[in-house]
C-alpha cells in the first residue's frame, strides 16, 4: 500500500485555550490493499490530518508531536490510555516553546477504527492485552505506517525535528524519507493505575522507551 497525491485543503486561524494556532487541513489517497486486516474496518482509502501550528517553525527544528486519534482519550479523557495526557504534554510544551506542529492523524485505534477499537477493550476486559486484542479481531498490533505525517512535514518545508513520542516506530519512518529526528522527547505522562498494563505492554510488546521505568 502506498501513500499517493498529499496535499493541504485547508489554512485557517485557530484559536484555542492553550493558545493561538493556524489549523491546517490534509489529505492523502492510500492506494493497494489494506494489509492490516482479514476484513477491512477501514471502508475509506481516504486518510486526513489536522495540523495545529504556531510560531516559526523554520528557524531551528520545531517540536513535533503527530498524534493519534483517540476519541475515547483525547474527548472522553478515558483512563485506559494515555493518550490525553500526552496531548496535553504536547500542546503544552509547544504554547510554552512558542513554537511547534502538532499532527493530528486519524488513526483511531491504531489503525482499526473506532468499533474495532470498543470491541478490543471488550476483549481486554476479558483479560487479553491491546496486541492479543488486535490480532484476536484479524489485525496487526499496529496498523499505523506514519507515511501521511512524514509527507506533510514534507510539504511544510521542515526537514528536521524535535519529535515528542516514546515509539521508535514514529523516528524510523520520518528518518526512513529523509527527515532528521534531531531528537526525541519523551512523551512520558503521570501514570496511573488503570493504563499501568497499558504502558506495559507498549514497553514490553511494541517496543516503546519508557524512561521512568525499568523493564
Ligand atoms: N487497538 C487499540 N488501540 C488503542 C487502544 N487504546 C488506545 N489505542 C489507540 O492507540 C493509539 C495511540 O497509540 P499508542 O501506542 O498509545 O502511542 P503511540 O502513538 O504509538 O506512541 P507515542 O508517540 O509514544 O504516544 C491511538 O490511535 C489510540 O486510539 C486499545 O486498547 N486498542
Ligand atoms: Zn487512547
Amino acid at each position: 500500500m502506498s501513500l499517493e497525491s498529499v496535499r493541504q485543503v485547508a489554512n485557517a486561524d485557530f484559536p484555542s485555550r492553550w493558545g493561538h494556532f493556524r489549523i491546517l487541513g490534509f489529505e492523502g489517497v492510500q492506494v493497494g490493499a489494506q494489509p492490516c486486516c482479514k476484513e477491512s474496518a477501514l471502508t475509506s482509502q481516504k486518510e486526513e490530518a489536522a495540523v495545529l501550528v504556531m510560531g516559526d517553525i523554520h528557524a531551528t527544528p520545531p517540536i513535533v508531536r503527530i498524534h493519534s486519534q483517540c476519541l475515547t482519550g483525547d474527548v472522553f479523557h478515558s483512563l485506559r490510555c494515555d493518550c490525553r495526557l500526552q496531548l496535553e504534554l504536547a500542546l503544552r510544551m509547544i504554547t510554552e516553546a512558542g513554537a511547534g506542529i502538532l499532527i493530528y492523524e486519524q488513526q483511531e485505534g491504531r489503525g482499526i477504527g473506532l468499533m474495532a477499537k470498543l470491541k478490543a477493550y471488550e476483549l481486554q476486559d476479558q483479560g487479553l492485552d491491546t496486541v492479543e486484542a488486535n490480532v484476536e479481531l484479524g489485525f496487526k498490533p499496529d496498523c499505523r505506517e506514519f507515511e501521511l505525517p512524514a509527507e506533510i512535514l514534507r510539504i511544510m518545508g521542515v526537514p528536521a525535528v524535535r519529535l515528542i513520542t516514546n515509539n521508535p516506530e514514529k523516528v524510523a519512518a520520518l528518518e526512513s524519507v529523509g527527515i532528521r529526528v534531531v531528537e526525541r522527547i519523551p512523551a512520558e505522562v503521570e501514570r496511573a493505575e488503570t493504563f499501568e498494563r497499558y504502558l506495559r505492554v507498549k514497553q514490553e510488546k511494541m517496543g516503546h522507551i519508557f524512561e521512568d521505568v525499568q523493564p
